[in-house]
Order: C-alpha cells, then structure tokens, then sequence
C-alpha cells in the first residue's frame, strides 16, 4: 500500500468536507484539541452536557470521548454520547481509561503503551501519571488482544505508533520526542484520529495510521522553527494548517509490520 498518498487523500477530505467533531475530554486537554482539529480542517465541538446530547451527537460526523481525568458525573454523558454514536452509525474514538466504554463499540481505542497494556489486561508496571512507562512496542501484543476483544482498532502512541486491527499490525515512526513536553498532545491526537475516522469510516485502520503519521509530520516540521515546547505547541499547529502534499509524500512513515 502507497500510504503517502493515502495520507494525503485523506487530509484533503477532512479539509474539504471539515467533519463535525463532537469532543467529551478534560479540561486540560480542551484547547489545544480544539485547536489541533482547527488546524487540520475539522470542525470541533466541546459538548458534555447530557441535556444538549439527543440534538447534537446524532448531528455529529465523529465523536471523541477522552477519560483523561475521569469525574463521575461526566460518566454518564461519555456513555449516553457514545451509545448514540453507535446508534445513528457515527465513528467514535476512544482515549482510555475505563473498560465500562470499551464495551460501548469504539471505532477506535488510542493510548500509550502503559493504558493499553492496563486495558488489555497485560502485567502493568509502575504508572507515571498520565505519561507512560512502557514503549509502544512493549503493547504490541496487548494492542492486538484489546483489538480482538473490542473490534476496535486499537493505536499505542510512543516513538513508534503502533496501529492494529487484531490482524495487520503498521507502525507510523514519524513524530518528535520533544511532543511528551507537551500536555495534551496525546489527547489532540486522538481527536485528529477523529476527524480522520470521520471522512472514512469504513477504513478506520487507515484512517488513524494516517492522522497518526500526519500529526507526527507536522511536529517534524514544526520543530525545525521551535526552541522549546512552547514554541513547539505553536509551530505545531501551524504546521499542521499549511502542510502540502509534497512534504506529505515525502515524509509519512508508514510500514506494515505484519
Ligand atoms: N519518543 C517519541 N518520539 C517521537 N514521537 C513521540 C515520542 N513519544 C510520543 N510521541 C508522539 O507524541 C504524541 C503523543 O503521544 P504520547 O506521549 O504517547 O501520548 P500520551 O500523551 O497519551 O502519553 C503522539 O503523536 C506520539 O507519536
Ligand atoms: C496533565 C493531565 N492531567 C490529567 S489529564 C492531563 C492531560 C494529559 O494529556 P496527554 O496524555 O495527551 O499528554
Ligand atoms: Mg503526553
């Protein structure tokens, strides 16, 4: 498979048809997510309240719940928001932490090595906050397993993203290190695996082993104008607005791996 042009393909429709995506996730996470998507040419919308639910999700072309920092009282919204998701046939992209939403069909579970190897039920070392202790590659195995029992496609991030449908396994090594000294960027990602999702649903590996690559693009040539993570955060976005099909052929990093 020619995954630069693949790639390509799929941002453009994402900047053409600028896919409604309805986002539940942390506070920490809101702006820079908000912002990624804008970049991308995605259309986002933080909505969790229960009450606005039955008029907008149904409305939405992709849904991104994010369990981030988990509040009881939003429970109930990322479930009701999730099961209309799958009710009126919209994509949906999980950021874990619970398997009670696992069981709410995602199109798509994306965590680093040490959440997906916790929600597959692997031997998990010591946590690091939100960060991960393991290496994306550590999960493979996990990756695959949570995939089979979810039927969703599940993607580990790390230096190495690792994307499987419990059968193909790619990995996207594009990205910089210097994206962990970033809060958020996790979480923006998986909103960008959204807007993908969104304009394929049907291909939804494909679809979040390009918005992987791309987003990890877009830090490789915003980090050649950075001097740090702030500048990084910045250049970052603007990347990812004015990225043009030439720096994406020659750049995407995409390899089947099985
Ligand atoms: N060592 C690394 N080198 C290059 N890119 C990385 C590295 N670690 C993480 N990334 C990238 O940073 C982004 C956030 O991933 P990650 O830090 O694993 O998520 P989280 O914030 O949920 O722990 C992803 O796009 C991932 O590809
Ligand atoms: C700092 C922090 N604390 C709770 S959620 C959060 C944001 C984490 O975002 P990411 O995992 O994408 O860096
Ligand atoms: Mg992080």
């Amino acid at each position: 498979m020619e995954w630069g042009p693949l790639a390509w393909s799929l941002l453009s429709r994402v900047r053409q048809q600028s896919p409604l995506v309805q986002c539940i996730t942390n506070f920490v996470s809101m702006d820079l997510m908000a912002n990624v998507l804008l970049s991308a040419g995605a259309s986002p919308a933080m909505i969790h309240s229960l009450e606005e639910l039955p008029e907008f999700t149904p409305n939405a072309h992709a849904l991104c719940i994010n369990v981030g920092t988990l509040t009881s009282h939003w429970l109930p919204a990322m479930k009701a928001a999730a099961s209309l998701a799958v009710q009126h046939g919209k994509p949906w992209v999980l950021d874990p932490a619970c398997t009670e939403l696992v069981d709410l069909r995602p199109t798509v579970i994306r965590g680093n090595g040490s959440e997906i190897m916790a929600l597959a039920d692997a031997t998990v070392g010591t946590a690091k906050g939100v960060d991960s202790a393991h290496n994306s590659m550590d999960a493979v195995e996990a990756a695959k397993s949570l995939a089979l029992s979810s039927g969703a496609v599940v993607a580990v991030t790390g230096a190495v993203d690792i994307i499987t449908d419990g059968h193909r396994v790619a990995g996207a090594a594009n990205g910089v290190a210097l994206l962990q000294k970033i809060t958020a960027t996790g979480c923006s990602v998986t909103a960008l695996i959204a807007a993908f999702v969104a304009v394929d649903p049907t291909h939804a590996f494909e679809a979040t082993a390009s918005a992987l690559s791309i987003f990890g693009v877009a830090a490789e040539m915003g980090i050649e104008m950075a001097k740090g993570p702030a500048s990084l955060r910045v250049h970052l976005i603007d990347s990812l607005y004015g990225i043009d099909e030439a720096s994406v052929l020659s750049r995407v990093k995409i390899t089947h791996m099985k």
